[in-house]
């Protein structure tokens, strides 16, 4: 194992003051890269998750292009419900769609708790090829999405704004989306654990859809499950909890004990510092579509948001993940910007 030369997203995590703060962009290695593009046009999305030689590209790009300070591997949430026995097709265009999807107790008998190793051993691969490949110049993110989110698609069907079949399903058979969500729930602390074990230094979770929920309904459908991946993932490595638009929720988030919460642009920082309280790091948030904005514009903006976060316990990033049409001197404004900047 190599040493990590630039550990400062570790440090931040560990609740250490760094001498800057830290930056990359959730959906770094995407759609805006003419690099990315290339592998695109050549590979199916799911070849491109599946062939550690190509994740294994595609997760560097953002290292060499823009300059983050962490790695996170090219891989998708959806490989999870697909792991379980669910068909996902990957449309372009259309975005994700799970033919069949769970309705009934039957459906629930056409899915499983998977030996992750045999059927999602690729990630694994894929994840002792980037750490070579870095060799520690930055450290690397695993990631899963949540139990809640994972229920949206593996429902719905289909992505949705509203995902008002899942939550249907959860309002009328209660027992059966509990059970869906434990499953869940188990598959995807197997899948960090060993995402960990082949050299993930720290893990986010993805809550994409959590914001659609009342407070009481996150904390029902939701954060019992987030807490469970945390209690078993953060003794071995630290936990990045990302539920988008959830923050009536950040204090039961800060509760659970996870070592940083992501924040979307729409929570203000110092409020999410206040209910989040002193000790955590948080993550986040400038507002994805501020980055088609002239880059002067882009510059100001970032440093009004990294005086707002304060200089420490921040890992700067964007508030959701980066869209396909932003330029890439925009990307790169933001990072340089970040990596400049000193608090008055
Ligand atoms: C909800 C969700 C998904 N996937 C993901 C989430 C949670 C984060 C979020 O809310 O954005 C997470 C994800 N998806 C992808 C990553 C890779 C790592 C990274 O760069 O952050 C990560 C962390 C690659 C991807 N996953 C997908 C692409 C685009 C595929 C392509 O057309 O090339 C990439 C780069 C496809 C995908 N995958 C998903 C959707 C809705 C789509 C289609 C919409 C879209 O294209 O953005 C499900």
């Amino acid at each position: 194992m190599s040493v990590i030369k630039n550990d400062l997203i570790l440090r931040t995590l560990r609740g250490e003051k760094t001498e800057r703060v830290p930056v990359w962009m959730m959906r770094q290695a995407g759609r805006y890269l003419p690099e990315y593009m290339e592998l695109r046009r050549k590979y199916g999305f799911f070849e491109r998750c599946q062939t550690p030689e190509l994740a294994c590209e595609i997760t560097l790009q953002p290292v060499d292009i823009i300059g983050v300070d962490a790695a996170i591997l090219f891989s998708d949430i959806l490989v999870v419900p697909q792991a379980m026995g669910l068909e996902v097709q990957l449309i372009e265009s259309k975005g994700p769609i799970l033919p069949n999807p769970i309705q009934t107790s039957n459906d629930l008998q056409r899915i499983h708790i998977p030996d992750v190793h045999e059927s999602l051993g690729y990630v694994f691969k894929a994840i002792e090829l980037i750490k070579k490949e870095l060799n520690g110049r930055v450290p690397l993110i695993g990631f899963a999405g949540a139990p809640w989110t994972l229920l949206c698609y593996m429902v719905q069907g289909k992505g949705s704004k509203t995902f008002d079949e899942a939550k249907a399903f959860c309002y009328q058979q209660p027992q059966l989306a509990h059970q869906l969500l434990q499953m869940i729930t188990d598959t995807t602390i197997a899948y960090l654990q060993q995402q960990i074990a082949a050299g993930a230094d720290t893990v986010q979770v993805f809550d994409s859809w959590g914001g659609l929920l009342s407070k009481a309904d996150f904390e029902t459908y939701s954060l019992p499950y987030l807490e469970q991946i945390v209690k078993a993932i953060q003794p071995i490595a630290p936990v990045i909890l990302f539920a988008k638009g959830a923050w009536y929720s950040l204090t039961e988030m800060a509760n659970t004990g996870a070592a940083a919460l992501g924040i979307d642009w729409c929570t203000p920082p110092n409020m999410a510092r206040k209910l989040a309280g002193e000790k955590i790091t948080l993550q986040g948030n400038f507002d994805p579509a501020k980055l088609l904005s002239p880059i002067p514009e882009i510059k100001k903006e970032v440093k009004n948001m990294l005086q707002a976060f304060g200089g420490q316990h921040h890992i700067a990033n964007l508030g959701h993940g980066i869209l396909p049409n932003v330029p890439v001197d925009h990307a790169k404004a933001f990072v340089d910007t970040v990596k400049e900047w000193q608090p008055n």
